[in-house]
């Protein structure tokens, strides 16, 4: 039976780190860091991980600025209030929650974000600092998995790593994290021919593509770890109840794994506990201080 990664326990206490390192800050700087949330519409899923991100930034002596703006507000009004944050000293970080109503461009809206408050790590700034090695941000999903992997294996290097999936804000900058560990990156998507085969020899099984349950136990190496990125509400086997689940077949990558991340309670608070991470380095880096 493998070990479960408790992604909850460890964000708790990154959680508690940053809120130290916000208390030495703010006796330096002679203020808070400060992260401006910016929500736009009426989307359920996005409020409710609005108002944990603005709980969590509370709980760790940051300053949270909200800008909750109507479904049918402007690009060009959005694309006002970046500039106004990009300018506002007290603006330490700026998250705008995604997704975006539908009239508004979405990748302009995030490269209007100054990169060195972009704490979400999702610019073409922070992807191309990432991917050459200089100082920026890193998105925060991969960045939490970063954290667990190294924190249940120590060092990473020459270990082979298939991540599933390949979006702009999981499954390449995590490529590139694993990379720079020096592990043997593969990436694989939708089109990969016998996945089964290319998981088969991973040390490492980072499953980010937004299918329930996809990734099968049977597939992967005895002994690998596996980081389970995704998050599917799928119907419960209680009439009209529903449930989270993640990319990977939980109880059948528990017989075989030697490790496994959760769905709740893996990388999911991670992710939060990394936004607060990188708002603190934000206000460091903006301050000077070391
Ligand atoms: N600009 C932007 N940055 C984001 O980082 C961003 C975003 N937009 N849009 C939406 C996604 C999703 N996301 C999650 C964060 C935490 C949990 C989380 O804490 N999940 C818990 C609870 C899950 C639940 O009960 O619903 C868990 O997995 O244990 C999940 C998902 C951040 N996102």
């Amino acid at each position: 039976m493998a070990d479960i990664i408790d992604g909850k326990a460890f964000a708790a206490g990154l959680r508690e780190e940053v809120r130290e390192g916000v208390t030495a800050f703010a006796a330096k700087a002679g203020r808070a860091p400060g992260l401006a949330v910016v929500l736009v519409g009426e989307d359920p899923a996005s409020a409710v991980y609005v108002r944990s991100k603005h709980k969590a930034c509370v709980t760790a002596g940051m300053e949270s600025f909200e800008h909750h703006l109507p479904a049918e507000t402007s690009e060009a009004d959005l694309l006002a209030l970046i500039g106004q944050l990009n300018a506002d000293p007290a603006v330490d970080g700026i998250l705008v929650q995604l997704p975006l109503p539908k009239h508004i461009d979405e990748t302009k809206v995030i490269e209007a974000i100054d990169p060195d408050k972009d704490v979400d790590g999702f610019t073409t700034a922070s992807a191309g600092r990432l991917a050459t090695g200089q100082d920026g941000f890193v998105a925060c999903t991969p960045l939490g998995c970063l954290m667990l992997l190294k924190d249940r294996l120590g060092d990473l290097s020459g270990k082979s790593a298939v991540i599933v999936g390949r979006s702009n804000i999981v499954g390449k900058p995590m490529a590139m994290l694993l990379l720079k560990e020096s592990c043997t990156v593969t990436i694989a998507h939708s089109r990969t021919q016998d996945l089964a085969h290319v998981i088969g020899g991973a040390d490492i099984v980072v499953a980010a593509v937004g299918r329930p349950e996809m990734v099968k136990g049977a597939w992967l190496k005895p002994g690998a770890t596996v980081i389970d990125v995704g998050i599917n509400r799928v119907p419960a086997a209680e009439e009209g109840k529903t449930k989270l689940v993640g990319d990977v077949a939980f109880d059948e990558a528990m017989e075989v794994a030697a490790a496994v991340t959760p769905v709740p309670g893996g990388v999911g608070p991670m992710t939060i506990a990394c936004l607060l991470h990188n708002t603190l380095a934000a206000a460091k880096r903006r301050e000077g201080i070391a």
